[in-house]
């Protein structure tokens, strides 16, 4: 019963985000934003697709009794391999969800160890499964986005967030999502821009083609949150128009959703939401 509920906070966790509007860019149930390839149907079945790997990262984790986690971590990438295949296989080779099969399946791998090894720090343990990843990944292939980003700008992007065990999630949105109050669209709605406020987003560089939208980013969601997030009027209008801004300019938030999905994900785990 536990391992299940560890799947089925996974499970939520991505439905949670998707259904969460209106997002800068990102697809929402009444809107796709910079991404006319998907809409909200894709993503519940790209969720779908995935349920049964989170289910194998319960059973990696809780079983894993060796010393060194970069072993549980090899694993649970096997798994996530295939994992990535049956999402494109159901998406039609779009991609919802290549960021939250790496970052979810270790969150989800970390949780089922804790519980398994009296543990509570979720955190430390992905920094153990995932330490020397950047040096081990990037620097040689320059195929995938975050490959090339390294070797332009030498940005780690979600591999150095793993490696550093994601501190925007443990001291950021996770702190500020327990002090939110309201209804819960407006709670994950703050917490995004909390996140797009300090977050080198991968995906937001790629769709740029630039370094220099980062603290425009990181400007615009400020003003956001100092106007009070979206429970005010005029934070309200703030967030429409910094989508119609984003949908202009083909901007997208990808790897910001995808901390929001860990948030969440940790949320449900440690009773905040
Ligand atoms: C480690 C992998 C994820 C490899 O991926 P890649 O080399 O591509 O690495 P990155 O680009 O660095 O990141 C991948 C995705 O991670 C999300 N992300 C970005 N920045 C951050 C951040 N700062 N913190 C956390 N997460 C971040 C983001 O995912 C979201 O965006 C995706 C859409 O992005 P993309 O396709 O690039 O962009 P579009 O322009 O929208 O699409 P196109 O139309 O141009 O194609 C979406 O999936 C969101 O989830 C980054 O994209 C991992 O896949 C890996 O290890 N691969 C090797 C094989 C493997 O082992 N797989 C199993 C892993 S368990
Ligand atoms: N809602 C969303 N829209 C676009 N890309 C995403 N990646 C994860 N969630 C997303």
């Amino acid at each position: 019963m536990e391992d299940e509920k560890i799947t089925q906070n996974a499970l939520k966790a991505l439905l949670y985000e998707v259904v969460t509007n209106p997002k800068p860019g990102l697809v929402d149930p009444a809107d796709v934003g910079s991404h006319p390839d998907m809409d909200v149907y894709l993503f519940i079945d790209s969720s779908l697709s995935i349920e049964n790997y989170f289910s194998q990262a319960v059973k990696i984790g809780s079983r894993f009794d060796g010393g060194d986690l970069r072993e549980m971590f090899a694993q649970l990438r096997q798994a996530g391999i295939d994992a990535e295949k049956a999402m494109f296989k159901a998406t039609n080779n779009v991609n919802t969800h290549k960021g939250a099969v790496f970052s979810l399946g270790l969150f989800v791998c970390a949780a089922a160890y804790c519980r398994g090894h009296e543990n509570d720090d979720e955190f430390a343990v992905i920094q153990q499964m995932t330490a020397g990843l950047v040096k081990h990944d990037l620097g040689q292939k320059h195929e995938t986005a975050g490959e090339q980003q390294f070797l332009k700008y030498g940005k780690g992007g979600v591999r150095a967030e793993a490696e550093a065990g994601y501190p925007l999630v443990r001291d950021v949105a996770l702190p500020f999502l327990a002090q939110t109050s309201g209804d819960l669209n407006s709670r994950l709605l703050d917490t995004l821009m909390k996140i797009v406020s300090q977050i080198e987003d991968s995906n937001l560089i790629k769709r740029a083609g630039n370094l220099e939208v980062i603290p425009w980013a990181h400007e615009q969601a400020e003003k956001y949150l100092c106007l009070g997030g979206y429970q005010t009027e005029a934070g309200k209008e703030l967030l429409l128009e910094l989508n119609r801004i984003f949908k202009e300019k083909n901007y997208s938030l990808g790897g910001s959703a995808d901390l929001l999905i860990l948030t969440i994900f940790m949320g449900f785990e440690r009773g905040i939401i």
